[in-house]
């Protein structure tokens, strides 16, 4: 676990413990050990601390015995012998605090520095919250500690983080760095007995503002700010008690358990598992040579770049020129805008479009190992391009959609080939977002989920696969606290007092905020579409749509020229079109009292936990029926895609920790309520997968038993 060579008068400790060189137990026992042999042995002079592959990512997550990462790094500072860091790959938490405590530290070129603690709860309790403000400044700490952010060497050398930066091997410049130091006097390498610059000035409550903004909710963030702050003020053994002391409120307080959750259901979405039992252990996908995107709009000339960005060379369709030049344009003006902010260089810029095919039709698309469409919502359109597409592509071809809930078994039954047919669902801007639902068909193989992992990963997504149904997890999760919200204005809310609590809970926008950025009219069209679709007629008495509740506010907004933040008025009034400041507005207002005057609905007064609860607890419900229906492997899956997909809180976990963490018969016993109340709302009746988890409080690890054996019955 930390191999000890000893060579030359230098004793080279290096950590081997994979995949990240993790403290875990055994490894601060053997740098322990390895220490206090270098320590004793006369004929070594100094030692490296090391780690194979890379240098150490922190503290193992699931394992905090004895000796302690604070103690190691003591007894590192402590050392008569110098003792060197050399840094490859991630310095990170526990590690960046192993480094901080060593004398010296040289790193390669390419190394990360950070503190991720935040983003799992925790504060760097082995002395970071000390150490660091005495290394870099009160300034600078104050900066990276709550942000969690990794940084490079050389800013990490700016900082001075590092003493040296080199290009060649960190280890083999280290020791012969050691060697050249034995025996020199280490009284100023000591970071614990060095004054924090700066201490006197006042960064804390600029840096307690940003880390409310950045880090909404979360605890760890605030109180590493207070913790280092008051740390600067006082004798390093006195700053130690008081990180120790906040740490255990940190610890306690239940965020540290679901930003745990978050990190391991984030690396265990993507590992997929079919009903058929086929799984990521077993079926491996084709690697995706090139591909074709059908449709340069929003999410097409976003996956474009994405697989640009991957290094896939991509032929972008239209149905026109006039329609691919507007794609194309904006497609060089967003690489035009990653170079002025020098995110990449002119030549990376152009290096990367000349990957870049375009083509009006699809003639051309005789050699694509893939297509993904992504044209207008429209079933019959999807299919006329899908039927097209099975004639001209070679039959090994996958062709992909980017519906955002429609049917791709439909999709897929244009063709000779559903089994290579799947749903690619990313979010806006595709470019950036991080999560690709990847929905698997009736008939997709198993080869063509595996094919669209693979592909996920390499264009640098979390994809999580799901099953097909009406807006597949995020969507037909996301459709309940829609209506829901939509249901709370009718009966007496203004916008403002239900985006205020989903804010308050967490999300960075509220429901009516969300909708005024996207566009009223793009969701009335969509409900137009499925009444018509049901054959039913809607007029302003209309309040009922196959059985089920709906509201046409939306409608009526859209009517009066409201269709959001685009006209400069939708739920808020912005002032101009393409305004972004939201401001009340009395008109709105009085739109929503006509309207509900109109339909004879009684307003009144909603409590605040009644809209809590009417906001989540449907979404949540329904998280449970995709449970239930299969539609989901596991409850991390839903997770990781409200985490990513919809920036649920991550200090809750997610929709279903969040659940688990109230308690199911807390959560099933509310819904029970509101079902009572809104008989014409689906989203109320309980899902019978909840009802059994409540009943039988089984932990969640095993909710999938008892959703699998209740599918069995
Ligand atoms: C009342 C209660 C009191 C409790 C008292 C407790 C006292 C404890 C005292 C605490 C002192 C604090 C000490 C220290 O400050 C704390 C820490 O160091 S916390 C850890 C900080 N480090 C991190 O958070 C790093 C997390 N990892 C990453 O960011 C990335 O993994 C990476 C290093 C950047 C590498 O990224 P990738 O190459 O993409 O690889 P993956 O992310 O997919 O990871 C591969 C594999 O490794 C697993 N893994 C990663 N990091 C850890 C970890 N820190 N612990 C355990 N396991 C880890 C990851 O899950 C993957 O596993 P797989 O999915 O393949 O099984
Ligand atoms: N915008 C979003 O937020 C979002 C998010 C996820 C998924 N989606 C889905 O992605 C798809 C595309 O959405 P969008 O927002 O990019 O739409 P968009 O209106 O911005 O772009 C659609 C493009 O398709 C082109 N097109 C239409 N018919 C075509 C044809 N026969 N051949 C080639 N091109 C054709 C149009 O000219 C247009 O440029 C839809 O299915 C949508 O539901 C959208």
């Amino acid at each position: 676990m930390v191999d000890y060579i000893a060579r030359d008068g230098v004793a080279l400790l290096q950590v081997n413990n994979p995949p990240v060189n993790a403290l875990s137990h055994h490894v601060r026992v053997a740098i322990e050990e390895g220490l206090k042999k270098a320590g004793q042995d006369p004929r070594i002079k100094s030692i490296v601390i090391s780690g194979k592959g890379s240098f150490i990512a922190g503290a193992d997550i699931k394992d905090v015995s004895k000796p302690t990462i604070l103690e190691l790094c003591d007894l590192i500072e402590s050392s008569g012998k110098p003792v060197v860091a050399a840094i490859k790959g991630f310095a990170l938490g526990g590690g960046h605090e192993i480094a901080i405590s060593c004398h010296y530290r040289i790193a390669h070129e390419k190394s990360k520095f950070g503190f991720p603690e935040v983003d799992i709860g925790i504060l760097p309790a082995a002395g970071g919250t000390q150490r660091f403000p005495r290394l870099v400044g009160l300034e600078a700490a104050l900066d990276l500690i709550p942000s969690g952010r990794h940084i490079g060497a050389a800013q990490a050398f700016k900082l001075g983080i590092v003493d040296k930066v080199v290009r060649g091997d960190a280890v083999e410049e280290a020791v012969k760095f050691a060697k050249s130091i034995a025996g020199e006097p280490l009284v100023d390498r000591r970071t614990s007995q060095r004054p924090v610059m700066g201490a006197e000035n006042a960064f804390l409550a600029a840096a307690v503002k940003l880390a409310m903004k950045k880090k909404k909710g979360m605890i760890a963030p605030i109180v590493c700010l207070s913790v280092s702050f008051m740390g600067s003020l006082l004798p390093f053994e006195q700053g130690i008690q008081v990180e120790a002391a906040e740490a255990v409120v940190v610890f306690t307080s239940g965020q540290m358990g679901a930003l745990q959750y978050a990190f391991f259901a984030q690396r265990a979405a993507p590992k997929w598992l079919l009903p058929c039992g086929a799984s990521f252990k077993t079926v491996k996908g084709r690697p995706i040579r090139n591909a074709a995107v059908i449709g340069a709009g929003t999410m097409g000339t976003g996956i474009t770049m994405a697989m640009l960005n991957a290094g896939i060379p991509v032929t972008l369709v239209e149905q026109d020129r006039k329609f691919l030049d507007k794609g194309v344009s904006l497609l060089k003006l967003l690489y035009a805008g990653s170079v002025s902010l020098r995110k990449i260089t002119q030549d990376q810029c152009d290096a990367i479009l000349s990957k870049l095919n375009t083509a009006v039709g699809y003639k051309s698309l005789t050699n694509v190992d893939l297509v993904i469409e992504a044209v207008y919502e429209n079933m019959a359109l999807k299919k006329q391009i899908f039927a097209e597409l099975d004639r001209i592509c070679p039959p090994e071809t996958f062709l992909w959609t980017n519906t955002s809930a429609l049917d791709i078994d439909e999709i897929a039954s244009a063709t000779r080939r559903p089994d290579k047919v799947l749903g690619t669902h990313f979010f806006v801007p595709a470019y950036h977002m991080k999560l690709l639902e990847n929905v698997r068909g009736k008939l997709t193989s198993a080869e063509t989920v595996a094919s669209a992992q693979m592909f996920g990963t390499r264009i640098g997504k979390i994809p999580v696969v799901v099953g097909n149904c009406h807006g597949f997890v995020g969507n037909r999760m996301l459709h309940k606290y829609v209506y829901e919200a939509d249901f709370l204005i009718e009966e007496g809310c203004w916008p403002e007092d239900v985006d205020m609590v989903a804010e308050n809970f967490g999300l960075p926008l509220g429901p009516f905020k969300v909708r005024d950025l996207s566009g009223l009219d793009i969701r009335v069209r969509g409900l137009l579409e499925q009444a018509k679709a049901a054959g039913i007629e809607i007029n302003p008495a209309t309040r009922f749509l196959n059985g089920e509740r709906i509201s046409l506010l939306s409608k009526s907004l859209v009517d009066k020229g409201h269709c959001g933040r685009k006209t400069g008025r939708g739920f808020y009034n912005y002032g101009k079109p393409g305004g972004k400041i939201p401001l009340n507005d009395r008109f709105i207002k009085d739109v929503i009292v006509e309207y509900c005057a109109e339909r004879g609905i009684e307003r009144r007064k909603v409590a605040y936990q009644e809209i809590e609860e009417r906001l989540f607890l449907p979404l949540i419900n329904e998280g449970f029926k995709i449970l239930e229906e299969g539609i989901a492997s596991k409850p991390e899956d839903i997770d990781t895609i409200w985490l990513l997909g919809y920036a649920w809180p991550r200090h809750t976990g997610g929709p279903m920790y969040y659940a688990n963490m109230v308690g199911l018969d807390k959560i099933y016993n509310r819904i029970c309520h509101y079902n009572e109340l809104h008989k014409h709302s689906a989203h109320w009746q309980p899902s019978l997968l909840l009802k059994k988890l409540a009943a039988s409080k089984t932990p969640m690890k095993d909710w999938m038993e008892v959703a699998q054996a209740s599918s069995k019955l």
